[in-house]
């Protein structure tokens, strides 16, 4: 059995369309979700505290009727959180503080650690030890600056943000600015410039994967800065791609299928005509081999060509491949009226 894990005040309520919304609240006011009722078992019975969140379905049932724990009589049942990955935020940490703590009858014993009460779930998580501080993430960047080049360690510090949630971003910002700035701070010599130009790329990484800047305690991008080097900086980051000589040489040993396709392609491109192909095949006839080819002679005639699959795995086989989901920003639940973002 999965245990629905929420945040304080944010259970799951299902209602129909055409219900009222105070018909809703009256009706949801009293109502307790699987987690709360478990706190609330906690308050009521001291026996029962020894048992963690997820192995409470062992012992006892879930009543769907009066929204409460019953002491399981029979059957045995294997118990366990619903999955929380750790860019959730918070939700993650307090599906890992129910992990370790047994017995909490509030949330707020879960955000205590030391006596202390902490303002999120993830400081009380550190304090407990749960998690590691952000040393590990600190000095993953000065390692990586001994042999990255500064846009690689902004695109770094992004994914870190993104992806390993660090407990005091600002301070990962300051101790680490130096080499993330070296590049633009022997270009120009203003300092408000130079911190501009740092945050909009971390930010166009951020934004390429759904998050935006304000969502971490960084520095603000001054209101003057041109908006339009977003733009720039993708087209940047397109020409920065790397054309490995293999794929350019890939063209003089295409099959004749593989040749008609490229040439008809190349010929749109050389005349400028707009066109859309579709080129299919069974699996292993080349026609990533093809993709590889055009991307390469493409790109090194200074051209752009953004390379979109719809999985990760397929994107991953093109030099600078990334999914359109991510590239376009597709929406994920597209109605009517979805738009695609991206600057020309
Ligand atoms: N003209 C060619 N000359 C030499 N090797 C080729 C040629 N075309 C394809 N190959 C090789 O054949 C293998 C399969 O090709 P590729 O991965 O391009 O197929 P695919 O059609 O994209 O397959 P899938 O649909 O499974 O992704 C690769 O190792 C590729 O390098």
């Amino acid at each position: 059995m999965a245990l629905q894990i929420h945040l304080p005040n944010q259970q799951l309520v299902r209602f129909k369309d055409a219900d009222r919304m105070g018909d809703i609240v009256d009706r949801e006011k009293g109502k307790n979700s699987m987690l709360t009722a478990f706190f609330k078992k906690n308050k009521e019975d001291s026996n029962v505290r020894k048992y963690l969140c997820k192995d409470f379905p062992k012992h006892f049932t879930w009543n769907r009727s009066n929204h409460c724990w019953r002491t399981r009589e029979h059957k045995s049942m294997i118990g366990r959180l619903v999955y929380a990955n750790p860019a959730e935020g918070e939700r993650y940490y307090l599906c890992l503080l129910l992990c370790h703590i047994t017995g909490p009858t509030y949330f707020e014993d879960l955000y205590t650690a030391n006596g202390v009460l902490h303002p999120t779930f993830q400081k009380a998580a550190l304090e407990r030890g749960l998690i590691e501080t952000d040393d590990n993430l600190s000095q993953c960047l000065v390692e990586a600056s001994l042999f990255q080049f500064p846009s690689a360690l902004r695109r770094l510090f992004a994914m870190m943000l993104i992806f390993c949630e660090p407990g005091n971003v600002r301070k990962l910002w300051d101790d680490h600015y130096d080499s993330l700035s070296e590049d633009y701070r022997k270009q120009y010599g203003c300092v408000e410039r130079v911190q501009n130009m740092v945050l909009i790329d971390i930010r166009v990484f951020l934004e390429s994967m759904s998050k935006k800047l304000s969502d971490y305690d960084l520095p603000n991008v001054s209101a003057h800065i041109d908006l339009q080097s977003i733009g720039y900086r993708e087209v940047q980051e397109e020409y920065s791609i790397n054309v490995e000589n293999e794929d350019l040489l890939a063209r003089d040993s295409l099959n004749p299928d593989q040749k008609f396709v490229y040439d008809e392609i190349m010929r749109h491109v050389d005349e400028n005509i707009s066109g859309v192909f579709f080129i299919d095949g069974p699996g292993g006839t080349g026609k990533t081999f093809l993709y590889k080819a055009l991307l390469a002679i493409i790109r090194a005639r200074g051209l752009i060509a953004l390379a979109t699959a719809t999985s990760d795995v397929a994107a991953n086989n093109m030099p600078g491949g990334r999914t359109a989901h991510s590239r376009f920003r597709i929406p994920l639940n597209l109605d009517n009226n979805s738009m695609c973002k991206i600057t020309k």
